[in-house]
C-alpha cells in the first residue's frame, strides 16, 4: 500500500473549519483498473474533485506510480495506490462509490461482445471482493461489455446476498457526451445547452439516442437524425479504428466516467434532481436491466424515469434492440451463475 497524502493548504482549512463532516462529507471512490489507459486520466479526474476525501487506486500492476504522481496535485482527497489482489480489500473497505475500468479493450475487428471471455472473470472476481469490503457502495461499471457486465454484477452480488439493485450502474455516460457532441455540431447550436437522452444498452445497435427529445429543438431532417443516431452507435469503434490496434477511448470515457461518479457523488450528498442516464435493473421495459435517464440520490437509484415520448424511427430502434440486449444479458447471468 502506497499513501501520499496531498498537504495542501487547502486541505487543512478544510478540516480546520469542520467543513469536511458538514457541507461537504467525507467520501471515499475508489477505481480498480486505475493504471490504465481509462483508469489514469479517471485518477486525475477524480483527484480534482472536491467531493472526494479519499481515493483509491487499484490495478494489479504500475499504480504506485500512479498514485505518486496523482497525488502531488494539490487538491483535498488523499490518495492511496494499492497494487495486487491481496491489497485489494484495503483499497475498497469503506468505499462510497466504486469505478470500475478495469479489464481489455477492443482492438479493429472486435465487438465488444468479443471483450466477454476474458472482461467476465475480471468483473466477477473484482464484485465478489466488492461484496465483501465495501457491500454498500456504488458500483459504477465501465468494463465492457457492459451488457453483460452489469448482469454479472448483478448476480455475484445476489449470491453474495448483498445485491441492492439501486447501486449497481452501467455506465452509458460517453453515449451521451458523443450524442451531444454530434447534436451541437449538426444543429450548430451551443454544445454546453445540449441534452439527449440514450437509452438501451451500450453496443451497437443497442445504444439508442433520443434525439427527438434533443433539446435545443432543432427540427433536424430525418436523414440528418439516421446519420446522428449511426455516429452515435458507432462512435466506440470509430475511435477503435482510429487507434489503429491501441486500445479504445481513454479519454474521453475517462471525462464521462467523472462526470457520472460526480453526479453519483452528488445524488449521495443530497443534491436534489441529479439526472443521468445509466444501464441499471429496470421495468422500463420487459428486459431486466435497461438504460434509461435515472434520478440519484441519497441511496443511489432513486427513480428510474421512463422512455417519454418516442419517434417512429425510435420506436422500431427500441424493437430492434431488444432481442440483441435480452441475449446479452443472459449471457452475462448464465457465465455468472455457471462459473
Ligand atoms: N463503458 C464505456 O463506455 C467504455 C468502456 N470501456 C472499457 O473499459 C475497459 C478498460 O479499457 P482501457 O482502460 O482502455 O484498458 P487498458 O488495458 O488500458 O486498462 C485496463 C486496466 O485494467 C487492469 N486490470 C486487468 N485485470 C485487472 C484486475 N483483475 N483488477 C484490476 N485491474 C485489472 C490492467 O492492468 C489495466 O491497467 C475495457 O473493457 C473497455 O472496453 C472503454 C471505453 C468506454
Ligand atoms: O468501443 C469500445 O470498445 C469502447 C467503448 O465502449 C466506447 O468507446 O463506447
Amino acid at each position: 500500500m502506497f499513501r501520499y497524502v496531498a498537504r495542501s493548504a487547502a486541505g487543512k482549512h478544510l478540516h480546520r473549519r469542520g467543513y469536511a463532516t458538514e457541507s461537504v462529507p467525507d467520501r471515499k471512490v475508489a477505481v480498480l483498473g486505475a493504471a490504465g489507459g481509462i483508469g489514469q486520466p479517471l485518477a486525475l479526474l477524480m483527484k480534482l474533485n472536491p467531493l472526494v476525501s479519499r481515493l483509491a487506486l487499484y490495478d494489479i500492476a504500475n499504480t504506485p506510480g500512479v498514485a505518486a504522481d496523482v497525488s502531488h496535485v494539490n487538491t483535498r482527497s488523499e490518495v492511496t495506490g494499492y497494487v495486487g489482489e491481496d491489497q485489494l480489500g484495503q483499497a475498497l473497505e469503506g468505499c462510497d462509490v466504486v469505478i470500475i475500468p478495469a479489464g481489455v479493450p477492443r482492438k479493429p475487428g472486435m465487438t465488444r461482445d468479443d471483450l466477454f471471455n476474458i472482461n467476465a472473470g475480471i468483473v466477477k472476481g473484482l464484485c465478489a471482493a466488492i461484496a465483501k469490503y465495501c457491500p454498500n457502495a456504488l458500483v459504477n461499471m465501465i468494463s465492457n461489455p457492459v451488457n453483460s457486465t452489469v448482469p454479472i454484477a448483478a448476480e455475484v452480488f445476489k449470491k453474495a446476498g448483498t445485491y441492492d439493485e439501486k447501486k449497481l450502474f452501467g455506465v452509458t455516460t460517453l453515449d451521451v457526451v458523443r450524442a451531444k457532441t454530434f447534436y451541437a455540431g449538426k444543429a450548430k447550436v451551443n454544445v454546453a445547452d445540449v441534452n439527449v437522452p440514450v437509452v438501451g444498452g451500450h453496443a451497437g445497435i443497442t445504444i439508442l439516442p433520443l434525439f427527438s427529445q434533443a433539446t435545443p429543438k432543432a427540427n433536424l431532417p430525418e436523414d440528418d437524425i439516421k446519420a446522428l443516431t449511426k455516429r452515435t452507435q458507432d462512435g466506440g469503434t470509430e475511435v477503435v479504428e482510429a487507434k489503429a490496434g491501441k486500445g479504445s477511448a481513454t479519454l474521453s470515457m475517462a471525462y464521462a466516467g467523472a462526470i457520472f461518479a460526480d453526479a453519483c457523488l452528488k445524488g449521495l450528498n443530497g443534491v436534489p434532481n441529479v439526472v443521468e442516464c445509466s444501464f441499471v435493473q429496470s421495468t422500463v421495459t420487459e428486459l431486466p436491466f435497461f438504460a434509461s435517464k435515472v434520478r440519484l440520490g441519497k441511496n443511489g437509484v432513486e427513480e428510474v424515469l421512463g422512455l417519454g415520448p418516442l419517434s417512429d424511427y425510435e420506436k422500431e430502434g427500441l424493437e430492434k434492440l431488444k432481442p440483441e440486449l435480452k441475449a446479452s444479458i443472459e449471457k452475462g447471468i448464465n457465465f455468472a451463475n455457471q462459473s
